[in-house]
C-alpha cells in the first residue's frame, strides 16, 4: 500500500515557520498536485516525503508505518533538472538504481542478474519512448527526452510513491502536452501513488485526482516569519479519475491510455 497519512506537521528553519499543522491523507494510488504560491513550502514539503527533510514536529506515514528518515527506492523523484547523471547514457541512467542496490559497493551487475536488469532496463526505456537513443548521454537529449529518461530512472525501482518537481516546468507546451500524456500512461500502469508539485493549474487538473493548495492564510507584516503555510484549498476532480479505470464519464480525458498515443 502506498497511502501517506501527513498529521500536524511542521516544518521550522530557525526562527523561520516555513509549513504549520499539516494534516491530510492521501489514499493509495492518489495523483495529487501542490500548487500555491511560490516560497509556501511546496519543494519543503516534498523533500520531506522524500526524507531530504525532516519534520520539526508531527509524522507522516506511508503504508501505515513511520516514514524512513532517509530517501530509499521506495520513494522516485524527479525534478524540473538535473535528475539523471550526465556522465551515464540512457541505458546507465536507467540500470544505475538497480545496480547500486543489488550490487552495493561496486554498484556493477554481472551475468544472469546483468542481463536481466539490462531487459527490465530497456522495456522500460522503451515505454517512454527513447529506445533509439539507448547509447546517447543526456546532453545529447532534448529538455523533454531528459525527462522522459528521468521518469524511467525512477520507475525502474518500482517506488511505492513518485515525487515530481515540476518536472515539466521547462518544456515547450507542445512537449509538455505529450509528456502529460506519458505521465498519465505510467500513472494508470504502475502501482504508485504520484505528489507533484506544479505551478500551472492547467497541468494540475489535466493529470491529479486531487489539486492541494498551500497558502500562508495569516500574513501581516509583524508576523511574517512566525507563520507558515498550511492547506488552504483541497480539491478533488470530478469526475473522478481512478489509476487503472476507465472513465464511464470521459474515457478519452480520463482512462487508460494506449501506447503511442
Ligand atoms: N534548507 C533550508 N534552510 C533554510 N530555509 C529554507 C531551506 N529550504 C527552504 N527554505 C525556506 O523555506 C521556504 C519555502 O521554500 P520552498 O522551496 O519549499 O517553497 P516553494 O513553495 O517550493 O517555492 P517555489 O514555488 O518558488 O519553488 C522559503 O522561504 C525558503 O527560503
Amino acid at each position: 500500500m502506498s497511502g501517506i497519512v501527513v498529521e500536524k506537521v511542521w516544518k521550522e528553519y530557525g526562527d523561520q515557520i516555513v509549513l504549520e499543522d499539516i494534516s491530510i491523507e492521501i489514499e493509495d494510488r492518489a495523483f495529487v498536485a501542490l500548487v500555491g504560491p511560490s516560497g509556501c513550502g511546496k519543494t519543503t514539503f516534498l523533500r520531506m516525503l522524500l526524507g531530504q527533510e525532516q519534520a520539526t514536529r508531527g509524522t507522516i506515514l506511508l503504508g501505515g508505518v513511520p516514514l524512513p528518515k532517509e530517501p530509499g527506492p521506495d520513494r522516485g523523484v524527479v525534478f524540473q533538472r538535473y535528475s539523471v547523471f550526465p556522465h551515464l547514457t540512457v541505458l546507465g541512467n536507467v540500470l544505475i538504481g538497480k545496480e547500486m542496490t543489488a550490487a552495493g559497493f561496486s554498484a556493477r551487475l554481472f551475468g544472469q542478474a546483468r542481463r536481466a536488469a539490462v531487459e527490465e532496463a530497456k522495456a522500460l526505456i522503451a515505454e517512454v519512448g527513447l529506445s533509439h537513443a539507448l547509447d546517447k548521454y543526456p546532453a545529447q537529449l532534448s529538455g523533454g527526452m531528459q525527462q522522459r529518461l528521468a521518469l524511467a530512472q525512477a520507475l525502474i525501482m518500482k517506488p511505492k510513491v513518485l515525487l515530481l518537481d515540476e518536472p515539466f516546468g521547462a518544456l515547450d507546451p507542445g512537449i509538455r502536452a505529450e509528456i502529460h500524456t506519458l505521465m498519465k500512461r505510467l500513472w494508470h500502469e504502475n502501482p504508485m501513488t504520484v505528489v507533484m508539485v506544479t505551478h500551472d493549474m492547467r497541468e494540475a487538473f489535466t493529470l491529479a485526482t486531487r489539486v492541494i493548495a498551500f497558502e500562508r492564510l495569516r500574513d501581516r507584516p509583524e508576523e511574517k516569519l512566525r507563520y507558515g503555510a498550511t492547506i488552504s484549498r483541497d480539491i478533488p476532480i470530478w469526475p473522478p479519475r481512478r489509476a487503472g479505470e476507465p472513465s464511464l464519464i470521459r474515457p478519452d480525458r480520463d482512462g487508460p491510455v494506449q501506447k503511442g498515443q
